[in-house]
């Protein structure tokens, strides 16, 4: 299955700790793929050793860079953030330049996913680690997400609620303006009932924080999107 075709992520935080028989019932929940990220302690070690545990189930797993130091090979894609709305161009476009500097050459280009990024809750690591602009109003993220769509033409526009459930009125005026650019929801999802209003309106959910809150409450957010048509 392509990424184009996700509709339920788990996303893995290689800063964390995981127990085998939980990353066990994650990797063979049915999720259609497990994303390895996070915005602090993401060190080269504690990605191979995720991506090496992972790597023993079928389901496809993608990193999502958050620093070059963390780059390795064996994923199936690399999504690759450019924070929209941070206040810094090395968020945007800089390190960017500097990574594709040091691995232009051997990358296959087919694996790389840009992902525009559009931080929406302003109190998380990432927000803070990018200095993200706030407040956005509806029209600014709107905006966000034509600019992605039509000006950037990135396949992926994500918006970020890490660490809070986000708005759905505001999600679901966002699909309705996205054509061919995929709309990943992520953040907050602790219910079926959340991971199904989210996934009306958005082609992809990621859960994360809730993994290692309660795992038996995420893996049911699973089955909640299968079933579900995007309207
Ligand atoms: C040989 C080989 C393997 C080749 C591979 C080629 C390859 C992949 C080359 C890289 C190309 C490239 C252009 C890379 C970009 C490099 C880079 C560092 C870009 C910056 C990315 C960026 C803008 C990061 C900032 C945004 C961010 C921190 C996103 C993390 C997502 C997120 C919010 C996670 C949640 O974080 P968490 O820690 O869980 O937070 P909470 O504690 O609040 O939950
Ligand atoms: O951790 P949560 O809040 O589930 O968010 C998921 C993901 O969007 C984080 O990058
Ligand atoms: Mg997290």
């Amino acid at each position: 299955m392509e990424y184009k075709d996700w509709r339920h992520i788990f996303k893995l935080d290689p800063a964390k700790n995981i127990a085998a028989d939980a990353l066990e019932l994650i990797c063979e929940s049915g999720t259609d793929a497990i994303i390895i990220g996070g915005s602090d302690n993401v060190t080269l070690d504690n990605v191979i050793d995720l991506l090496m545990r992972v790597r023993r189930y079928a389901v496809p797993v993608a990193l999502e860079v958050s620093t070059i130091e963390a780059i390795t090979p064996g994923f199936d894609y690399y999504f690759i953030p450019s924070v929209l709305n941070s206040s810094e161009t090395k968020w945007v476009k800089d390190l960017h330049h500097a990574a594709t500097k040091e691995f232009g050459e051997v990358m296959n280009w087919d694996e790389i996913i840009p992902e525009g990024y559009c931080i929406l809750n302003p109190d998380c690591k990432a927000a803070k680690l990018t200095n993200a602009l706030h407040p956005l109003s509806e029209e600014d993220i709107i905006a966000y997400a034509e600019m992605v769509e039509h000006l950037f033409r990135f396949p992926v526009f994500y918006m970020e609620y890490s660490g809070m459930y986000g708005d759905v009125q505001t999600v679901k005026k966002v699909s309705k303006r996205l054509k061919n650019t995929q709309l990943f929801y992520g953040g907050g999802i602790q219910t079926e009932e959340q991971a199904r209003q989210m996934a009306t309106y958005a082609d992809t959910i990621i859960v994360g924080n809730y993994i290692y809150d309660n795992l038996a409450e995420a893996l049911k957010t699973v089955e909640a999107v299968k079933t579900l048509s995007k309207q």
